[in-house]
Order: C-alpha cells, then sequence, then structure tokens
C-alpha cells in the first residue's frame, strides 16, 4: 500500500513521538469510553498509558489522502517542544485509522473557565504577547471578586501601578494597587487609548484619565470608535465610570474590589460619575 511505502518511511526518519496501533488506542481509551470534546477533525478521548500517564486522543475523521500530509503534520508537531504548547505523544497511523495522542490537560479550556462570556478571540495579546480580555461584561464572568482584578490586574508594569501607591510601597503591590491596574487597563480597552503614551505627551494632550473625566462631566460623547449599538455604548460608558472610582487618589475613599463587583452587577444610571481626584503620573 502507498501509505505504507511512502508515510511509513518518513514515519521512522521524521517523527519522534511514538506510534501506536489502533488497537492500543482502544485499549488506552477503554474503547472510546470518555469523550472530553469534539474538534474540526474529531472527536477526543480520555485515555490512559501502560505507565498511568493520562492522555487525549483525537482521532481523526473524514480523512483525505494517502496519509502523506498527516505524517507530515505530526512530523512538524512532534518537532515542536514548548512549556505552552500541549505535548504530542504518540499518534497511530494504520490503514483508515489515525489519532493523534496528547498529554492530558486537566483544566479545561479557558473558554470553559472563563464561563463562556469571553470567547477566545477576545483574548488579544499585545506587543509583549501579554493577553488582554476585550470584553466589558466582565460581571458575568467571574463570580468571585479577586479574580475579577487579578485576571486584569498587570502587576508591575509601569502605567498601571498607582503612582500614590508605589511611592508608599517603594514598588510594592498590595489590592489598592490591583485596583488601580484594573481600572487603567479596562480605561484603556474600552477607549483603545494607551495610558502611557498619552500620559507622557504632557504638551499636547492632558493625562488620558483626567480628559475622559472632563468628557463626562460635560456629558460629551466618548470616542469610541469600534462601538455602535446603544447597548455596548451603556456598557463601555459604565466600564469607564467604574475604572474612574479605581483610579482615585484619595486613599480613604479609595475603591475596593468588592466595591468594584457592586458597581459591575449594578446599572450605569445609578452609578455616579467620581470626583476628579485621579491618580497621575505627574
Ligand atoms: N490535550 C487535551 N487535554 C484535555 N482536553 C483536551 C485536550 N485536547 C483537546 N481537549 C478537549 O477536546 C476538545 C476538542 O479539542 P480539539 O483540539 O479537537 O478542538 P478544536 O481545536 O476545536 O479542533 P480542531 O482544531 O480540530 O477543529 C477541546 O475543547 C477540549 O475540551
Amino acid at each position: 500500500m502507498r501509505e505504507h511505502s511512502v508515510a511509513a518511511q518518513q514515519i521512522e526518519g521524521l517523527i519522534s513521538s511514538r506510534r501506536y496501533t489502533y488497537k492500543d488506542i482502544k485499549r488506552m481509551t477503554n474503547f472510546f469510553q470518555e469523550k472530553l470534546g469534539q474538534g474540526g477533525y474529531g472527536y477526543v478521548y480520555k485515555g490512559k498509558l501502560r505507565d498511568s500517564q493520562l492522555v487525549a486522543v483525537k482521532l481523526l475523521k473524514n480523512l483525505k489522502g494517502d496519509g502523506e500530509e498527516f505524517i507530515n503534520e505530526v512530523a512538524s508537531i512532534s518537532r515542536t517542544s514548548h512549556v505552552n504548547i500541549v505535548s504530542l505523544l504518540g499518534f497511530c497511523f494504520e490503514g483508515s485509522k489515525r489519532a493523534l495522542v496528547y498529554e492530558f490537560i486537566p483544566n479545561g479550556s479557558l473558554e470553559k473557565i472563563l464561563h463562556f462570556h469571553i470567547k477566545p478571540h477576545n483574548i488579544l495579546l499585545d506587543q509583549n504577547y501579554c493577553p488582554k480580555i476585550s470584553n466589558f461584561g466582565l460581571a458575568k464572568i467571574c463570580p468571585r471578586e479577586e479574580s475579577i482584578v487579578s485576571m486584569l490586574g498587570a502587576r508591575g508594569t509601569v502605567g498601571y501601578i498607582a503612582p500614590d501607591l508605589v511611592i508608599k510601597n517603594i514598588g510594592g503591590v498590595s489590592h489598592k494597587s490591583d485596583v488601580y491596574s484594573y481600572g487603567m487597563i479596562v480605561m484603556e480597552m474600552v477607549e483603545g487609548r494607551k495610558n502611557v503614551e498619552v500620559g507622557m505627551d504632557r504638551t499636547s494632550e492632558i493625562y488620558f484619565p483626567h480628559w475622559i473625566h472632563r468628557c463626562l462631566e460635560l456629558q460629551e460623547e466618548l470616542e469610541l470608535h469600534s462601538i455602535t449599538n446603544e447597548e455596548d455604548k451603556e456598557i463601555a460608558k459604565k466600564m469607564i465610570i467604574i475604572s474612574l472610582w479605581c483610579i482615585q487618589i484619595d486613599s480613604e475613599r479609595s475603591t475596593t474590589d468588592t466595591q468594584v463587583v457592586e458597581m459591575l452587577k449594578g446599572s450605569v444610571k445609578t452609578l455616579p460619575i467620581p470626583p476628579n481626584n485621579l491618580s497621575s503620573p505627574h
């Protein structure tokens, strides 16, 4: 068979991961007993190797071609080794049966953890490949207030730590600075502008949060370029107001993470605009 004449040689030469028979696959998945999920290429089953290591077995369907493409893919995946990439442990290539055996990742997908309220395409990567979530419905995604704040907290990054807190703690971080960081990041996400850039350009622009605060007080339209429908505009406005509460300079009045969650749950109509006691780098 062509599959064995062409691909089998490549398998031996190229692939470092282990080759399993279809019988092995059936045994390790206990006859496909536990389905983990489904992707475009087929079902994924939970399995166990002889040494008890748990695995995820992707059984491929709708196979086309003679297997050369499959083998090339396996070869290239097996050459990839990175802490953030699920390891391919082995594969099965036997007649029309093809499967990939991966290390089992126990805690499910980020999508599942975020209760389906954030889609993967809303998790964006910044210039340092640091994830930023571009979704406004934060109250819905995380019932635990601590995780809301720490999820988006950018500890240690200039422009995101409350300037007064940096001075007091000599760079130390706390819940207060997390709330501040959260406020800054949300404001940037909603407005699509960078605090650090605007803050440094002192000649042509006023400090970004002050500018936003002034827009709100004067009831001017915020520049929400990508938001077109009214409902999203309301949510964006709510997030902006909350973010201004988060960056209040007055430590007596500074906002706690629990208050942030309460505000997220409430309506924008009852949300007061905070005073202009905003932390600023100047
Ligand atoms: N290594 C793994 N450990 C644990 N669960 C996994 C693993 N790989 C996949 N799964 C589960 O199986 C589901 C389907 O995975 P799969 O990779 O097939 O999805 P997909 O990326 O949508 O598919 P495709 O890219 O093939 O269209 C995942 O959402 C996940 O729940």
